[in-house]
């Protein structure tokens, strides 16, 4: 099977290499910058679970420059998918399918109108990774999987093809024929994680440790089941305890990705994530105050610092 990753960063870096070095031919699309890292040091990941270097990762600048490929893994944020989209249609007219890895549901609505539903399959990984200045991925839990599964019927036995094909790969991998619960327990659980924790400068235990606060998370998780509801997809009863009981078993000072990137002053996926949930709950006529009120905390840092 012929792989592109798109987007070498930490999740599309860190699984490509896992399936590049388990002998699929991978290739990763990369812009300048990234691509001189890549050339210089090659793809180096430290892992609590094994290190990898690829010393000669397979780049490309171009997807025309890119012969044969079967799958996009798409590892970008959200807020960078609008300008990779020309890059896509050439990998789709060639072919491809695409798995994304995006947090959040809206892109699996942008990508299937830009790229045809049918090319489109739905996935989400689960994995805390970051990627250093420098271009080395840091894998930082024992966690590192990805699930996946199609979005229409006809997507089926191109995944399970694709389950066989990455068997070999250092990491978990799920195929599910419902996807779209697996996307929206994340999306819900993703979305009130990083907005408590970021627009209260919270980190786990700060909010465990205030029965005030935990209302604050309690509300915003029963908030994001009705919503997923309202799009037909059931998220388990225990979905909001479940939740809620978490907390206390995160290290101490554990936070989340966004509010790691709004201490650091870089770009914020509030759109696709809190502002999502309003959209999408406007479309139903529903109301997600806690939410809206998520978002509007973490608005003024979508671009970073707010100086
Ligand atoms: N990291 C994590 O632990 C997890 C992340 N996620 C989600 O996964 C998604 C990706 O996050 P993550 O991997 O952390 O992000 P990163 O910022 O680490 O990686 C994104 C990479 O995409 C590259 N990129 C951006 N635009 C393009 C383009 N047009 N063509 C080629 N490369 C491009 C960037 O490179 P450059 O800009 O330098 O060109 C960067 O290397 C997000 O939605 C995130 O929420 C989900 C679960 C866990
Ligand atoms: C919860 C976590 C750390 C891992 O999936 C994450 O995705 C995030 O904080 O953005």
């Amino acid at each position: 099977m012929n792989i592109t990753i798109v987007g070498a960063g930490a999740t599309g870096g860190y699984f490509g290499a896992r399936l590049a070095a388990s002998g699929l031919n991978v290739t990763f699309l990369v812009r300048e910058k990234r691509a001189a890292q890549l050339r210089e040091k090659g793809l180096v990941i430290k892992s609590v679970v094994e290190d990898l270097t690829l010393a000669t990762p397979q780049i490309a600048i171009n997807a025309e420059d890119i012969p044969a490929c079967d799958l996009v893994l798409l590892g970008l944020k959200n807020y960078q998918l609008a300008a990779s989209l020309p890059q896509l249609k050439v990998l789709v007219n060639g072919g491809a399918k695409i798995l994304p890895f995006l947090n959040g549901v809206e892109h699996f609505e942008i990508l299937a109108k830009e790229l045809g539903q049918e090319n489109v399959l739905g996935g989400v990984c689960k994995i805390i990774s970051t990627l250093d200045s420098e271009g080395t991925i840091h894998h930082t839990s024992k966690v590192h999987q990805i699930i996946f599964g199609e979005l229409e019927p006809t997507g089926k036995e191109f995944c399970l093809g694709l389950e066989q094909a990455m068997a070999k790969a250092n990491f978990k991998v799920k195929y599910t024929e419902n996807i779209l619960n697996e996307i929206w327990s994340k999306y819900a659980f993703i979305t009130v994680f990083s907005g408590v924790t970021s627009a209260g400068d919270l980190t786990t235990d700060q909010i465990y440790a205030h029965e005030a606060t935990v209302k604050v998370y309690r509300r915003s998780l029963e908030e994001m089941k009705g919503l997923a509801d309202a799009y037909g997809v059931a998220l388990s009863e225990e979905f909001v305890e479940q939740n809620v009981e978490g907390l206390p078993k995160y290290a101490k000072g554990s936070t989340s990705s966004m509010h790691q990137d709004m201490r650091k002053g870089l770009f914020l996926e509030v759109e696709s994530l809190q502002g999502a949930a309003i959209r999408l709950a406007g479309r139903k006529n529903m109301e997600l105050p806690t939410i809206e009120t998520l978002y509007g905390l973490i608005k003024p840092y979508e671009m970073g610092s707010i100086g």
